[in-house]
């Protein structure tokens, strides 16, 4: 068989299939509007209940300014990404390895520059997961409460986005207005949504139906109902012992709703090819490039 021919584009997107040889990365951000309603909280054990469905799992704390990731796995990080950002180490040098193999991006907690980071600088940070060559199945994100910038760019850079809400008027309401901008404003067609912290399954579905109600009526975004995660003591208390509750107390209710989440996000399609906007491990996302089909596994 004829090797491909690197003038053609054909050729050349075999060409990047071979330097990066690994199978595509799904990247989930994980968003809130209001903060408080557990963000964070749904982020590192939906990343852990992943690793239990045999995933190999990232997670980047991205609450720029506010870090807290690290504080709930009581890790200390040497470098974070105000250090990456500054150029002063690699992407290697800041990894911190967490509970289960959970491999942890610490933030740089109380540094207002990482908060206020531009278009340009924040194109850069996703870039810069490129130069992370291991094989990795998912990326989880955890954003920053609220609308900033920095929430709409990782939002936009990742395949999946989830919102968290809790049954509160405020945490819907803010819930709401997130998923208006990042639709209207940044394209963003598809949306997952978790309610947390809520009393029942009904009050979870509650939640869901009230952002869809309104969703439906003036936006161009389907919502998707991911589930819900039930008010639990065990959060607080894992967090008390600076653990996730999923490996801490593996069977308390919070965690069993965290598994079943976890076993839906491993069912879904794999990630498809790129789509134009600044994405996380682009590359890997090349190979299954919708321009390049007969490529794949040639
Ligand atoms: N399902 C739950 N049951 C009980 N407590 C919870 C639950 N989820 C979160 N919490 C508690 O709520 C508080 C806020 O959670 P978390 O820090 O995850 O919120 P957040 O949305 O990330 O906040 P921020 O964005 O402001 O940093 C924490 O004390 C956490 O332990």
């Amino acid at each position: 068989m004829r090797a491909p021919d690197s003038n053609t584009v054909a050729g050349q997107a075999a060409g990047l299939i071979r330097l990066h040889p690994h199978r595509p990365v799904r990247v989930i951000a994980v968003a809130s509007g209001k903060g408080g309603v557990g963000k964070s909280t749904v982020s590192l054990n939906l990343a852990l209940a992943l690793i239990r469905q045999g995933q190999r799992v990232m997670l980047m704390d991205a609450d720029l300014g506010l870090a807290n990731i690290d504080v709930l796995l009581g890790l200390q990080p040497t470098y974070n990404l105000a250090h990456l950002m500054e150029g002063r180490v690699g992407l290697a040098d800041i990894l911190l390895e967490g509970p289960m193999g959970l491999k942890v991006v610490p933030a740089a907690s109380g540094r207002q520059r990482m908060a206020e980071l531009d278009r340009a600088q924040l194109v850069g940070l996703v870039q810069a997961f490129s130069e992370f060559s291991d094989d990795l199945d998912t990326l989880v994100v955890d954003t920053a409460a609220g609308i900033s910038g920095s929430v709409v760019t990782l939002a936009q850079a990742a395949q999946e986005v989830v919102v968290v809400a809790c049954n509160e008027p405020a945490s819907i309401t803010d819930a709401y207005a997130l998923i208006k901008v990042l639709s209207r404003d940044y394209g963003i067609g598809r949306i997952q949504v978790v309610a947390n912290a809520v009393r029942s399954a009904a009050d979870g579905r509650q939640v869901f139906d009230h952002l869809c109600r309104v969703a439906d009526r003036f936006l161009d975004v389907t919502l998707h109902f991911l589930g819900t995660v039930p008010h639990d003591e065990a959060v607080r208390r894992a967090v008390r012992q600076q653990r996730a509750v999923v490996e801490a107390y593996p069977g308390a209710p919070s965690s069993l709703a965290f598994d079943k989440i976890g076993e839906q996000v491993s069912g879904w399609q794999p990630p498809g090819g790129p789509r134009g906007n600044v994405e996380f491990f682009v590359e890997r996302l090349l190979g299954r490039s919708p321009a390049a089909p007969a490529l794949v596994g040639a």
